[in-house]
């Protein structure tokens, strides 16, 4: 079911140092911020050859990453996001093999204008795992 790794996140306490760090001493391909309102985040794309990384950022007070950067100080990572071709038929899947689907289980649009979910950390060793329709 799950295709390619889309992409990696890690949570950052410092966007800006964490963005001039892979630009300048790892030389990666660094976007912009950009903020992703309905998901409480600010982040940005580190393109790399066969992957991307996600830096992440708390956006408004209801961000989802607080609580782990309260407990990740210097920061650390936070979900690996997995492609899947139909994302509502990966879902009922899951829910079927009683995995946690968080929110309300629809899916919302991501940082790349594709839907996505995401599953409780705790039922995955402790990895939360995002699913990209792509
Ligand atoms: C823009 C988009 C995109 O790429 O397109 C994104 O990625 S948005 C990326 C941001 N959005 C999301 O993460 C949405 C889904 N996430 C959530 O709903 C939440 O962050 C939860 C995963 C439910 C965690 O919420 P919260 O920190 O409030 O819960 P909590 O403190 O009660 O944590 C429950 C337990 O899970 C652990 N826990 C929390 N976050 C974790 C993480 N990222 N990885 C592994 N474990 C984690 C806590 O340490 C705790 O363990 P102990 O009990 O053992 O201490
Ligand atoms: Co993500």
């Amino acid at each position: 079911m799950i295709g390619r790794l889309n992409h990696v996140a890690i949570a950052v306490p410092d966007l800006e140092a964490a963005s001039a760090q892979y630009r300048t001493m790892l030389g990666a391909d660094v976007g912009p911020p950009q903020d992703e309102p309905d998901h409480g985040v600010t982040v940005v794309f580190i393109t790399l050859p066969n992957t991307k990384i996600e830096l992440l950022y708390p956006l408004g007070a209801g961000s989802p990453i607080h609580g782990f950067l309260a407990k990740n100080p210097a920061g650390g990572i936070h979900h690996i996001c997995y492609e899947v071709d139909d994302l509502l038929a990966a879902r009922d899947h899951l829910l079927a093999e009683g995995a946690r689907v968080l929110g309300d289980g629809a899916p919302k649009i991501g940082a790349h204008g594709k839907p996505v979910l995401f599953l409780h950390p705790k039922d995955f060793n402790g990895c939360l795992i995002e699913l990209e329709q792509v």
